[in-house]
């Protein structure tokens, strides 16, 4: 379901409809931020219109700002503002402090793996506090919005709180500066998209179509913002890299039972954005795009059991390039409908010199991924343990393998559902709970 605004919404009454309704579903407001996020004075503006707007919103259980990277100067600072900023019920979940670092430490030894610094290792375990907290939905918005007004976390948490769907996730339009952003989704993962769904009808692989449609229909499929009803977030598990986001909607494909989509801004919206870097492909959009395609194509090939040929990634780069040259001659004429500026050479470099190596480059990796699991299949062969996973082929041997181990062998860095953790740690919220009240004495919120 997409949930679209439709002319102009009467405001006071979509806050009216959440108060009430949020008196028994308690929805809880995720924010991961690194102390950057505040302490550059380039981006405290933006951080705190943010809190600015937050002051305003009276029908939240909890706000969680989710710490990283910060020292405890920095996590006094971020209370001084919580205070300034008036949040109520709000504390911070600083991930290098004494309290969570022995959280984490705790599921380490469970064998959970959260070892990676990030906004997946973060966001998990403010994920674990709201169900802790017995918040019937949960939203995740991030700390970098440029453009955030209080409108738009109502209109993401409606859905759940008012209406009865399970997932939702935002979409609007990148503006920044007169240009269009969003490259990647816009000019990587829709054109992608597109190309896998040319082939699968072509080779009448219907079976792949499913997770693909679904995918399509979201308009803005890298968006950050989104909120889970409280039995889906504990069954999702969450990518740790920049694939987070497709990761997140093909758990959500999965999963939920009624996942919308909701615009979030009727003006243009607007963020930090990551550089472009070309020749490097260890970090900016590069990497973001690799991490992308990676993951895309590993539950594609791992989980719907596609067979990828040794020709696979050339074609489908081919046919990307072919989409997204077309998409870029429609990105040029809304620009100029919209009176914008579109550098149509740019917008070419980047299809051609950094997303179309992103997926072969993503396709390398796989393809040697799948050479490793292949020979470490082989070597698990000789533990009988393992014989009756052995039977249903690659992909489930892998995946059967993975849920006995509880990680991941060698594929897309992840988390393991709350789920999961539960069954492991049974008294895990309840140690949650515990660590809450220590944290909030110690900053005294
Ligand atoms: O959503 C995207 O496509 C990526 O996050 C990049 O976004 P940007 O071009 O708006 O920085």
């Amino acid at each position: 379901m997409t949930l679209e605004i439709l002319g102009k919404q009467d405001r006071t009454k979509l806050k009216g409809q959440l108060r009430y309704a949020a008196r028994t579903k308690k929805p809880v407001l995720v924010m991961p931020c690194l102390a950057t996020e505040y302490t550059l004075p380039e981006n405290r503006p933006v951080f705190e219109n943010i809190l600015e707007n937050l002051r305003q919103v009276k029908y939240l259980h909890k706000v969680i700002f989710g710490l990283d990277a910060a020292s405890l100067e920095d996590a006094m600072l971020l209370r001084d503002l919580i205070r300034q900023y008036e949040i109520k019920d709000a504390f911070i979940q600083w991930n290098s402090g004494p309290v969570f670092s022995k959280i984490y430490d705790e599921l380490n030894e469970a064998g959970f793996g959260l070892t990676e610094p990030g906004k997946g290792k973060n966001m998990f375990l403010s994920f674990g506090l709201s169900l802790a907290l017995g918040s019937a939905s949960t939203a995740l918005v991030d700390a970098d919005i440029r453009s955030f007004s209080r409108v738009q976390l109502d209109r993401l948490l409606y859905p759940l709180v008012v209406l009865d769907f399970d997932f939702s996730k935002a979409f609007y339009t990148r503006i920044s500066e007169r240009k269009l952003f969003g490259r990647v989704t816009r000019l990587m993962l829709k054109p992608l998209l597109t190309a896998l769904k040319r082939r699968f009808v072509e080779y009448k692989e219907y079976k792949m179509l499913g997770l693909i449609d679904f995918l399509i229909q979201f308009k803005y499929q890298l968006s950050g913002e989104v909120a889970f009803e409280r039995d889906l977030l504990r069954k999702m598990r969450f990518a740790t890299n920049w694939g987070v986001e497709i990761f997140t909607l093909i758990e959500v494909y999965r999963k939920a039972a009624a996942p919308a989509q909701v615009e979030f801004s009727d003006e243009a919206f607007d963020h930090k954005h990551q550089i472009e870097s070309p020749t490097d492909s260890s970090k900016g959009l590069n990497k973001m795009a690799i991490d992308i395609v990676t993951t895309l194509m590993n539950a594609i090939v791992r989980e719907e059991g596609l067979e990828i040929t040794d020709t696979f990634f050339r074609d489908i780069a081919t046919t990307y390039q072919a989409v997204a040259e077309t998409s870029i001659k429609n990105y040029s004429y809304l620009s100029r409908f919209n009176n914008l500026i579109y550098d149509r050479d740019h917008e070419e470099f980047l299809v051609k010199e950094v997303f179309k190596n992103s997926i072969l480059q993503a396709g390398e990796i796989l393809t040697a991924r799948s050479r490793v699991a292949e020979n470490f299949l082989k070597v698990v062969h000789t533990f009988p343990e393992f014989k009756p996973f052995l039977e249903s082929g690659l992909a489930d041997a892998i995946l059967s393998i993975e849920s006995k181990l509880d990680r991941s062998i060698f594929e897309i860095p992840q988390t393991v559902s709350w789920e999961r953790v539960e069954t492991k740690i049974p008294d895990i919220y309840n140690k949650l709970r515990i660590a809450i009240k220590e944290e909030r004495a110690f900053f005294e919120l």
